[in-house]
């Protein structure tokens, strides 16, 4: 394979959002990356795959021809339980899946900027990493953890881009500090007492119970913490009964907490057990509150490649830079930039609807800008 045209790679783009997956089950996904790869020239390249606890993930490592360091570049593969309503004709074929968080667009660049470093080989040495599950089940840290990132497989410095609706197409978009906040999941389980509809007082209703304290957590940003520094509190799932005439004995809720510091985070997870404590109090049941942080970190740019990456983008004349605010969306990148330096950067997609949205559809005449921006940075960084 020769260096991919826009044609190939946005019919490598359609095929993908055609075919997500969820967190951990990204295997269609995997298989369909391997035969894209597969096709281009790996003379220079090494392939590692069918990791034991990640076996959706692909890393491709190409050896540089003078290497001063090995540069690595990361992009997300798995996709959101959204039901598609774009309307496109290459809509996703999975019921109840979407690539609404762009990860489609994510890997074809990356797939776009390996094929042009496997054409024109590299003077640096670069790892690719192809990372399943970064909506949930921390895809990046398993990885880590697994000691993937060892020996000839560890960067030096680490890339990675999320895209963004709401910057023009193309645009790469960047701050010094910290980029992303950090996130944690929390699951709140009610217990009480089901019932007859028809005689509340023999039940312990706890769709009550569930609503009141959804209620009361919203005093938590607006009351508890200082206006200056946010956070977010969201439950974006809640579970109840089964029929209209049957009280609830349980609910379920899971949500997501946001802060740009993790001082922050602690501060709303104290609130919330104690809302959710005071909440069994006086509805008289019983609750279970579970957190789990899971490496979603704040996404902490580093400085000094940082610093570079924007002033690289800045100059280039091919680069259309805008220095954004940072962002209550989560990545676990965040864990992987704790660990190895690096930079985490928008690539914008323009586009009316939002991340997680089921009529997100991103330009995309932003991948060849995007690939076009992120392999003029590297290959000036290999040399400077
Ligand atoms: C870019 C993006 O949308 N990332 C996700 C990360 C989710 C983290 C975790 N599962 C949580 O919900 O806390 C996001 O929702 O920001």
């Amino acid at each position: 394979m020769a260096q991919l045209t826009d044609e190939e790679l946005i019919q490598i783009r359609r095929h993908l959002h055609q075919i997500p997956e969820l967190a951990m089950h990204e295997t269609q996904t995997h298989d369909y990356l391997i035969e894209v790869i597969s096709k281009m020239n790996l003379e220079h390249a090494e392939i590692r795959e069918q990791l034991p606890d990640l076996p959706t993930a692909v890393l491709v490592r190409i050896e540089g021809t003078n290497p001063q360091r090995t540069i690595g570049y990361r992009t997300d593969i798995d996709a959101l339980p959204v039901s598609e309503q774009t309307g496109l004709p290459f809509s996703s074929t999975h019921p109840d899946v979407m690539h609404a968080c762009g990860h489609d667009i994510h890997m074809t660049v990356a797939l776009g900027v390996l094929n042009h470093f496997l054409e024109h080989q590299p003077k640096d040495n670069v790892v690719f990493f192809f990372q399943p599950a970064e909506e949930s089940e921390n895809g990046g840290k398993v990885a880590y953890e697994q000691g993937v990132f060892q020996g000839k497989w560890q960067p030096d410095e680490f890339y990675g881009l999320h895209d963004n609706p709401d910057l023009p197409a193309g645009a790469i978009g960047c701050r010094m500090g910290t980029l992303f906040a950090g996130t944690t999941e929390v699951n709140v389980d009610f217990h009480g007492k089901s019932g007859h509809a028809a005689f509340p007082q023999n039940a312990n209703d706890m769709v009550v119970a569930a609503s009141q304290f959804i209620n009361q957590v919203q005093t938590i940003i607006s009351r508890s913490i200082n206006p200056i520094e946010s956070g977010v509190v969201t439950f974006g799932l809640m579970k109840a009964g089964t029929i209209r005439n049957v009280i609830a004995g349980s609910a379920r809720l899971e949500g997501t907490i946001r802060g740009l510091t993790q001082v922050m985070i602690e501060r709303i997870v104290e609130r919330l057990k104690e809302v959710a404590e005071g909440i069994a109090k006086s509805y008289d049941c019983t609750v279970k509150i579970a957190f789990n942080q899971g490496g979603y970190l704040p996404v902490e740019n580093n400085p000094e490649l940082t610093k570079r990456f924007i002033s690289f983008c800045e100059q280039d004349d091919q680069t259309n830079f805008v220095e954004t605010a940072p962002a209550m969306t989560g990545e676990d990148f965040g864990y992987l930039l704790s660990k190895f330096p690096g930079t985490m950067f928008w690539l914008g997609v323009e586009d009316d609807s939002q991340l997680h949205s089921a009529t997100l559809n991103p330009k995309e005449e932003s991948i060849s800008k995007g690939i076009n921006s992120i392999n003029r940075f590297l290959e000036f960084r290999m040399n400077h």
